[in-house]
């Protein structure tokens, strides 16, 4: 069943004070056939706690208006930072080394185990550096599993390092060849030189009303250097008034806002498949990594990537999400990329649809970048890490070209089965190592802790974010 939000919201004005949503998540695979891997509770936050969004807060939808239930939610169909992906994706190969070391030490005696549990080598990356004689405290045995979990990372590293670099090389190749044999997308993957073309052919034109009204883009009748954005090194500010005109929030803290123009989408979209198909007829498609050919940066769209996170991203949430997700901070990090996905799965689209779960970023950005398919909703649940009641899916968001969708990344979602043509959609993953990240450490979450209790008083040391 399909809702249409911006509908409902021209006819809802209720706030979100008392409406919770709560999932639980339990996955078990055969070498943690005793204990559930991941055992998540999701909750709504009240709307009125985040502050910076006050000019939202009369357009919030009721959790409990929204009656799509989730009875065949399938619990260990989960995805993403919710579970470990390799043991999802490859099954258990990945955790056989692991195993096969910890049986040559039969007399462990401590509960001391950093081959099996990630928090107790979180604590001696961080332990070796904070004390001077941090190994003290561990049996000989303890040690040498330590030495073995730690070499074992070392070679992940090298090993991880140098089929990057190959594979990003490769791609470089790759690109130049498809420019050559087709000239006509040279232009296009230039960045462009100046505002007036990005306001005039890449964004949409309420975009670059609400954006360019904004009081820094007029002061002291400067203009603001496009390089100094796109660099990072001027950081942009945009003014609530307008970006409450462009933008609705469609359900709890997850809003949209037409962004791109839908011709210029309609190019990047046909550009993207041209190259996937241009890749999918080489013989080097198969030895590249999954993903890393759709990567922007990859792509030779690294410009677009910086212009979506700097002039976008990062200004919207300052109002957003600055409380509820950088504990008061900026994001320093972004990843941007292209789904694709379709009703006829090939090597270039590999998926029909996208399993619930949360993205490895503080926020996410999504802009729909191809019209003709069928399907491919957004479905949202909770949010990771809050405590909840009920198990109701929160909302169901149909994407529209040219129309960016902005959340937290551990807002659960999923992309619904495509059930005709081919589905694009840009999405940027962004992070906040130096406010949120420094904040809280990711053993909770890698060692799937049951206990966050919701609460600020969780018995982890890193607090309730990470579970
Ligand atoms: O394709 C989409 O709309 C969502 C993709 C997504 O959630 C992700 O890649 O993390
Ligand atoms: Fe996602």
């Amino acid at each position: 069943m399909l809702y249409s939000f911006q509908s409902r919201l021209r006819e809802r004005k209720s706030n979100l004070r008392h409406s919770f949503v709560w999932i639980s998540l339990l996955s078990t695979t055969p070498n943690w056939s005793r204990v559930p891997i991941a055992f998540t509770h999701l909750s709504l936050v009240s709307a009125s706690s985040a502050q910076s969004k006050f000019w939202f807060r009369n357009k919030s939808l009721k959790a409990s208006d929204m009656s799509i239930t989730t009875d065949d939610f399938i619990i260990n169909n989960v995805g993403g930072g919710a579970v470990n992906e390799k043991k999802r994706l490859y099954g258990e190969q990945s955790t056989e080394p692991l195993e096969a070391v910890q049986s040559d030490h039969p007399s462990l005696s401590s509960a001391y185990n950093p081959l099996q549990h990630r928090s107790h080598l979180f604590h001696a990356i961080e332990g070796l550096d904070r004390y001077p004689n941090y190994l003290s405290r561990w049996t000989e045995n303890d040690i040498d599993q330590l030495q073995v979990a730690l070499q074992e990372r070392l070679s992940q590293v090298h090993e991880q390092k140098s089929k990057v670099r190959n594979q990003r090389l490769q791609i470089k190749d790759l690109l130049q060849e498809f420019l050559d044999k087709h000239p006509e997308w040279k232009e296009f993957v230039q960045a462009p030189s100046n505002w007036e073309e990005i306001q005039s052919t890449i964004l949409d034109p309420r975009a670059t009303k609400a954006i360019f009204r904004s009081r820094m883009f007029h002061r002291n009748n400067e203009t603001t250097s496009l390089d100094d954005v796109l660099a990072g090194t001027m950081p942009v500010e945009l003014d609530a008034a307008y970006l409450q005109e462009l933008m609705d929030e469609e359900m709890f803290d997850v809003y949209s806002f037409p962004l791109l123009s839908p011709a210029f989408c309609h190019k990047l979209h046909r550009f993207v498949s041209a190259f996937l198909t241009y890749l999918e007829s080489s013989s080097n498609m198969k030895s590249l990594a999954r993903g890393i050919h759709k990567d922007l940066d990859n792509m030779g769209m690294g410009w677009l990537n910086n212009l979506l996170f700097h002039l976008v991203v990062r200004p919207l949430s300052a109002h957003l999400y600055k409380e509820t997700e950088l504990e008061g901070g900026d994001l320093d990090w972004r990843q941007g990329f292209i789904a694709s996905y379709s009703a006829d799965p090939t090597q270039s689209k590999p998926r029909q649809r996208l399993v619930p779960h949360t993205d490895d970023a503080e926020v996410t950005l999504n802009v729909c970048l191809g019209d003709k398919f069928k399907g491919g909703n957004l479905h949202f649940w909770g949010l990771r890490g809050e405590n909840v009641r009920g198990n109701k899916l929160l909302g169901e968001y149909k994407p529209e070209v040219g129309r960016a969708v902005i959340h937290a990344g551990r807002h659960l979602h999923e992309v619904t089965p495509i059930t005709a043509g081919d589905r694009f959609a840009l999405i940027q993953w962004t992070r906040s190592w130096k406010s949120a990240r420094s904040e809280v450490c990711p053993c909770c979450w890698l060692n799937q802790r049951r206990d966050t209790g919701g609460s600020k008083r969780s018995s982890c040391i890193c607090g309730p974010r990470w579970n």
